[in-house]
C-alpha cells in the first residue's frame, strides 16, 4: 500500500533530517516565529460560502510529474491574489518532488495561511513546519496510532498551528473529533487503488459537527465540482491538480467561489 511506502520514505528522511539539525536547532528556529492564531484559521473557513484551499505540487505518486516547469512562487502569489482561504505546499520530496524550502519560501510571500502538507510522523516535523513558516499543518489519521495523534496534535496547537486532520472513514472521523479536531479533510482519493469518489465527503459530512470546518479533499476538476461539493455542505475544498494545470488560476477559483 502507498501510504506504507510514504511512510517508510519520511522515516529515511527524518535520520538524515536530524543529523543535518538537531531537534534543539529546529525548536530554537520555531521559537522565532511570531504568536500565531489558529482560531483565527478556523474562523475564517466557518463563515459561509465555499472556501478554496489552493495547493502547490509538483508531482504525486497518482499522476506522475503534473508541473515540469514549476513557478511555485507565482502559482502561490496567484492564488493569495485570487482569495484562497490557504494555501497547501507540499513538502514530501521522494513521492511529491516537494521541499520544505518553497514552503518557506512561498510562507513569505502570501497573505493567506500556509499548510504544510507532509506526512508528519514524528514531532520534530511540527517544529520544522512553524520554522518554515507554516500556520496550518496536516495530520493524517491512517498513518498516526491513537496515541501519537494526540501527541502531535496537542504539540501543534501548544505552538500555534491549526491542525487539518485528515480522516478516511466513520472510525476515523471519531478519531480526529476525540481529540479535539476543529478542522477535519476527508479524502476523496481511495489512497489504496486512488479511484475518487466524493461520496465519502458526502457520507461522512453529518458526522462532523457544524461547529468544525469540513474540508473536502482531492478529485476536483472543475469549478462546476467544487460547487457540487458546496451543495453537500463542505466549508473548505482542497484543490490540487486541476489548478496547478489551469492557465487561468483566478478565473477557476472566483468561478470556483461562486
Ligand atoms: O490534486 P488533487 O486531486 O486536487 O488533490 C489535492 C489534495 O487533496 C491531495 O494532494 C492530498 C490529499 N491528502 C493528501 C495527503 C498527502 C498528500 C497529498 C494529499
Amino acid at each position: 500500500m502507498i501510504l506504507d511506502d510514504l511512510v517508510q520514505a519520511t522515516r529515511a528522511r527524518l535520520v538524515k533530517d536530524k543529523a543535518a539539525k538537531s531537534l534543539a536547532t529546529v525548536q530554537a528556529e520555531s521559537e522565532h516565529v511570531g504568536s500565531l492564531n489558529p482560531q483565527a484559521v478556523y474562523d475564517s473557513f466557518l463563515q459561509p460560502g465555499i472556501h478554496i484551499i489552493g495547493e502547490v505540487k509538483k508531482a504525486s505518486p497518482s499522476k506522475g510529474l503534473i508541473a515540469p516547469d514549476f513557478p511555485y512562487q507565482q502559482i502561490a502569489r496567484d492564488y493569495d491574489q485570487a482569495g484562497v482561504a490557504a494555501i497547501s505546499v507540499l513538502t514530501e520530496p521522494d513521492y511529491f518532488q516537494g521541499d520544505l524550502a518553497y514552503l518557506e519560501v512561498i510562507a513569505g510571500q502570501v497573505t493567506a495561511p500556509v499548510l504544510r502538507k507532509d506526512f508528519i510522523i514524528d514531532p520534530y516535523m511540527i517544529y520544522q513546519a512553524k520554522a518554515a513558516g507554516a500556520k496550518i499543518i496536516l495530520l493524517i489519521v491512517a498513518i498516526l496510532t491513537p496515541a501519537d495523534l494526540r501527541v502531535y496534535f496537542d504539540l501543534a496547537q501548544e505552538l500555534g498551528l491549526a491542525v487539518l486532520v485528515e480522516a478516511h472513514d466513520e472510525d476515523e472521523i471519531s478519531q480526529a473529533l476525540a481529540v479535539g479536531a476543529q478542522m477535519i479533510g476527508v479524502n476523496n482519493r481511495n489512497l489504496k487503488d486512488f479511484t475518487v469518489s466524493f461520496e465519502n465527503s458526502q457520507r461522512l459530512r453529518n458526522l462532523v459537527p457544524p461547529e468544525v470546518v469540513f474540508i473536502a479533499e482531492s478529485g476536483v476538476k472543475d469549478p462546476a465540482d467544487v460547487q457540487a461539493l458546496e451543495k453537500l455542505g463542505v466549508n473548505g475544498v482542497l484543490v490540487g491538480e486541476a489548478l496547478m494545470r489551469s492557465t487561468d488560476k483566478a478565473s477557476f477559483i472566483a468561478a470556483a467561489q461562486g
